[in-house]
């Protein structure tokens, strides 16, 4: 196991490469499994969370060929292997197995997901959606158990707008019979990645990205290539490290229409942002940015993905600042580990007060969930002196080469094996 050491306080600059989005990603190698020939995915980011679902491809019998960035499945061997335990707990999108392979074979049995803990993460939605096609749908000791004679097209109202239960209802209504119709959908941008990935495989689907979305089933998929978005969280994340500690810096490989909410967010407080065709360019002030208001939104709003990574910014910001996260209420695993690098925040609620203006100093901290640890990075970068994140692995679900690309622009930054008595503690948490 290794931990993050982040010598803080260089300033960064130059260009930085942003991969491909690690939530289409997620879902369009499942969506793989729904056709009847190859499918290519290329630009893929190369993080555990794509390994692992690669691996439990090949675990139901498919073939799931990663050379560098591209990944070759053949689906056509592939069985409804009841997957109830092992892999697919150590991820959130192992859920979209479910859809896929209801949508395929009719019948699956996956086990609960795992994922981020930010807090309860219901599926009840994914389910409605699913019993609402026709199939029946159980939870026995820990695992969810599918089964349908038939999938019908249905309207579908979602109760609560969801990413996860818009592409799960989506991947297995490709293969009902007859119109599904999906209202209150989700409208973020790896929606309608899937929903190009699906209808290159010759789905019929119309709406993605507006908050209805129809689906006409048809009765075969056939194998496609498909080049994957960027990650705009990614992106964002190197965007709020560059309003922290840049001095001029280009994010390459980013659509920034993706990034509106953010973007305002930043030019508020005073860091110069530019955009064109697919860049975007930073130049922080410095010091001295204004705090501001924040609340996380569903898209186009403020993602609750950079809620995290943007309260560490926040803590150098002249006044204070409210930001709440309206998504995932219990979202601030973060906040504790900032405060021991000297941050003035408390949380109230579903909100995080921070006192700004404070230095940050460099601390021994542990990432308990992706995008903490993504703040607590932006935190090291800020901080004097030397910072040490342990809980890598979550940092490595969601951040292609994150070492390589920090140190490329000028940060020093590099990984550590635990030691002795680093590796009982985590142990015993
Ligand atoms: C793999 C992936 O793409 N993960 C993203 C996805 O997670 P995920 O798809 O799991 O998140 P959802 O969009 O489903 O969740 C949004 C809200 O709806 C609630 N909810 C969701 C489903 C459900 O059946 N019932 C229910 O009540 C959740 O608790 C949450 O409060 O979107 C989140 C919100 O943008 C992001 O933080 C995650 O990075
Ligand atoms: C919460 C996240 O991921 P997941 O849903 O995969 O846990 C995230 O990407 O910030």
């Amino acid at each position: 196991m290794e931990k993050l050491m982040i010598a803080g306080g260089h300033r960064l600059s130059g260009t930085v490469q942003v991969s491909g989005a690690k939530n289409s990603a997620v879902a369009l190698i499942p969506a793989a499994i729904l056709a009847d020939s190859t499918v290519t995915i290329d630009h893929l980011p190369n993080i555990s969370d794509v390994g692992i679902l690669r691996d439990l491809l090949e675990e139901i019998g498919g073939q799931a060929e990663l050379n560098g960035n591209t990944l070759t499945v053949n689906p056509q061997d592939m069985i409804a292997m009841p997957l109830p335990n092992g892999k697919v707990k150590k991820l959130r999108a192992s859920y979209y197995l479910m859809g896929a392979m209801l949508g395929r074979f009719k019948k699956a049995v996956i086990g609960l997901p795992g994922g981020c803990n930010l807090g309860p993460r219901p599926i009840d939605q994914h389910i409605k959606g699913f019993e609402a096609l026709g199939a029946k749908v159980t939870n026995e000791q820990g695992a969810i158990y599918l089964r349908a004679d038939e999938l019908k097209g249905a309207r579908i109202y979602l109760d609560v707008v969801s990413v996860g239960a818009t592409i799960n209802i989506m991947l297995a209504a490709v293969r009902a019979k007859g119109r599904t119709v999906i209202e209150n959908a989700a409208k973020e941008p790896e929606i309608i990645d899937v929903a190009t990935l699906l209808s290159s495989m010759g789905a019929k689907i119309k709406g993605a990205g507006t908050d209805v979305i129809r689906i006409d089933g048809v009765d075969e998929l056939s194998g496609c290539y498909h080049s994957i978005i960027p990650d705009r969280i990614e992106a964002g994340t190197y965007m709020i490290m560059a309003a922290a500690m840049g001095d001029e810096v280009v994010i390459d490989n980013v659509i920034s229409q993706h990034l509106e909410s953010l973007i305002a967010k930043l030019r508020e407080m005073g860091v110069k942002v530019e955009t064109n065709e697919d860049q975007v360019y930073i130049r922080s002030p410095r010091e001295g940015w204004t705090s501001v208001d924040l609340k996380t939104l569903v898209y186009p709003g403020f993602p609750t993905d950079l809620q995290q990574p943007f309260t560490s910014l926040l803590t150098n910001a002249e006044g204070s600042s409210i930001v709440t996260d309206t998504i995932y209420g219990a979202r601030f695993k973060h906040i504790d580990e900032l405060r021991r690098m000297g941050a003035n925040v408390k949380v109230e609620g579903r909100s995080a007060i921070i006192n700004g203006a404070v230095k940050l100093q460099g601390a021994k901290v542990r990432a308990t969930d992706l995008r903490a640890g993504a703040a607590l990075v932006v935190a090291g970068l800020m901080a004097e002196g030397v910072t040490e994140i342990s809980g890598l692995e979550h940092i490595d679900r969601g951040y292609e080469r994150l070492v390589e690309k920090l140190n490329n622009l000028g940060a020093r930054v590099w990984r550590e094996k635990l030691d002795q008595e680093e590796l009982k503690e985590v142990e015993s948490s």
